[in-house]
């Protein structure tokens, strides 16, 4: 997992792109037009949440029109939730009826203006009170006492814009005794922050548990241990080309989230990390920009707290608690030492604990180990995507030095090149050998060779058994004096499981977990060795392995699975 920006240019840019925005704010608001200046706006809060309110507030300013703080007769536009009630409205009023000589609009009103950007005609986000019966002013407060003051507001429906309004004499009336007390008890706000409920048995490292059909709408059934053969696959993220999906036309909102992705990975805060992930997928599916509140809250698996945010940045280009976090300093530290190979958030954070604040201190203070020490040292070089030629220098390298020890060999560079991308974070070579035999004795002599020959530079991890599968983490250089240190991964495995690998160290990561998903809802199950059918599960538990399927090819693992077989290009979900 590599981060896409530099750390520490990102931690050292940010008070310039601040100051940068505040210079394009200034310049829109020169030429923004003021369509909403005929407008005299008073918002009662009751039921809008705070970012909202804040969003009009600027909104409002910005379009120019003008936000009351006091609910006075000068008021053109009283603006309420949209679930608003008259009888509530009185209430929270403290009127007998809704008042006439001002238009009671809902607050949908005020999101569709500044998604038209002119004045939109009222009439549709009129709040209805016909239903709410008439009453005789003072009719019912002839016995209460005269002043108002005496009435304790009710702690449920107060709101700061009941202070406001008790502060205006005109408007403050007696209350309605009954009234006051006939609401039902809000429900407890929950935290929605978390998209979707399917994220349930999410595990960012696991394989059988991890939950992911792409945000697919279709059905997710309980895992079953007989295999499904008819399952409909066509909304699944693996069944569909990564070329085709829709150009992603929210994509300043996107971006905004995959920072908030990878300020909750510095955190360690996994599941807030994965909450905003599920929700750039879900954007990056629709076909149209959002631009309302009520767009944005009729995502699919987007909770409340999520959707607002997604609002806030389509509103204001912005996003508060981005900024908040951001400004921390621990976390721009915490963001910096993170990205050095071998620590993760929790050494990170450790070491801000101990009181390192800059690379320096790390390689002058900290105790690090061997492979932050390289991590160190070629800081920037690791985070600096490299070309896709320089890929392929790479690949080349490899393919044929292993094809010199033995020939026949196969050595394929797999990850975002084998997608086509056109930069790579690191270079993934897959090893094999189709006599099924003769990657044996491989994996030793080629890096060997390689390291003989300058090549591999420094060993990060150098021999990772995994089964029959066997994996080098390194470093590597082209020859040249300009060139750079690269990440380099070397998997030598048994051709048997050559397919099942390839599918897996191509990619992507999301793809991956797609037709993972699929195959347990299938009753198979499928990893970089192989792909078992009649797998026998308890939950989420395997209780027993299955048997693996022949997969002599790519295709044949699709074609198992009963979903198209797409080329690497497509898959870069
Ligand atoms: N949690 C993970 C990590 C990796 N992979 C698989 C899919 C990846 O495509 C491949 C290689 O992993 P990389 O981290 O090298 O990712 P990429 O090569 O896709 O991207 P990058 O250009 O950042 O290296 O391994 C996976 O399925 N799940
Ligand atoms: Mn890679």
């Amino acid at each position: 997992m590599k981060s896409t920006k530099r750390a520490s240019e990102s931690a050292l840019q940010s008070k310039d792109a601040k100051k940068h925005k505040s210079g394009e704010d200034v310049a829109n608001k020169n030429t923004t037009n003021s369509f909403l200046s005929p407008v005299r706006v008073f918002i009662l809060q009751a039921g809008i949440e705070k970012t909202r309110m804040y969003i009009f507030q600027n909104q409002l300013g910005k379009y120019g029109g003008q936000l009351y703080k006091d609910f006075t007769s000068d008021v053109t536009h009283l603006v309420v939730d949209d679930k608003m009630e008259p009888d509530r409205l009185c209430r929270l009023l403290k009127v007998d009826n809704p008042p006439e000589n001002v238009n009671i609009v809902k607050s949908s009103w005020l999101s569709a203006c500044f998604k038209d950007k002119h004045l939109v005609e009222i009439s549709d986000y009129v709040l209805d009170c016909s239903k709410h019966i008439l009453k005789k002013n003072n009719s019912v407060n002839e016995n209460m006492p005269s002043k108002s003051t005496k009435c304790t507001p009710n702690p449920i429906e107060s709101t700061d814009s009941d202070k406001l309004m008790k502060d205006d004499a005109g408007r403050n009336e007696f209350p309605k005794v009954g009234a006051m007390f006939s609401h039902k008890a809000k429900t407890c706000p929950v935290n929605t922050e978390m998209a979707g409920d399917d994220d349930s048995d999410y595990c960012p490292s696991g394989d059988e548990r991890d939950s992911d059909q792409g945000c697919s709408t279709s059905d997710v059934s309980t895992p079953s241990t007989s295999p499904k053969k008819n399952l409909p696959v066509g909304n699944w993220v693996c069944a569909q080309s990564s070329k085709v999906s829709v150009e992603n036309c929210n994509k300043h909102i996107t971006d905004k989230l995959e920072e908030m992705v990878r300020t909750y990975e510095s955190t360690n805060d996994k599941w807030r990390a994965f909450g905003y992930q599920k929700a750039i997928q879900v954007l990056r599916k629709q076909s149209k920009p959002i631009t309302s509140y009520e767009e944005a809250m009729a995502l699919p698996s987007i909770g409340k707290r999520l959707a607002e945010k997604i609002w806030e940045i389509a509103e204001s280009g912005d996003l508060r608690k981005l900024n908040e976090l951001k400004s921390n300093d621990d976390i721009k530290v915490i963001e910096l030492f993170k990205d050095v190979w071998g620590a993760g958030a929790h050494t990170a954070r450790a070491w801000y604990q101990q009181g390192f604040r800059t690379l320096e201190d790390l390689r002058t203070k900290a105790n690090l180990t061997y492979q932050q020490k390289i991590g160190l040292r070629c800081y920037d070089d690791f985070l600096d995507r490299m070309p896709r030629s320089e890929a392929g220098e790479i690949e080349q390298v490899v393919k044929k030095t292993a094809e010199d020890l033995q020939p026949g060999i196969i050595a394929q560079a797999c990850g975002s090149y084998r997608r086509g991308k056109s930069t790579c974070g690191d270079v993934d070579v897959l090893v094999t050998h189709p006599d099924g035999k003769s990657h044996k004795g491989i994996f030793s002599k080629l890096l060997s060779k390689l390291k003989q020959d300058g090549f591999l530079t420094d060993d990060l991890v150098t021999a990772e058994d995994n089964g029959n599968q066997k994996k080098y983490l390194g470093v590597c250089k082209l020859p040249g004096e300009n060139t750079r240190y690269r990440r380099i991964d070397i998997i030598v495995v048994p051709y048997d499981e050559y397919a099942c690998a390839l599918v897996y160290f191509t990619g992507s990561a999301h793809f991956n977990r797609s037709l993972r998903h699929l195959a347990k809802k299938m009753g198979m199950s499928l990893s970089e060795h192989s792909l078992n059918t009649g797998v026998v599960r308890h939950g989420s538990e395997k209780i027993y392995e299955g048997t693996p399927l022949p997969t002599p090819t790519e295709e044949s693992v699709f074609t198992h699975l009963g979903v198209p077989m797409r080329p690497p290009e497509e898959r870069d979900h």
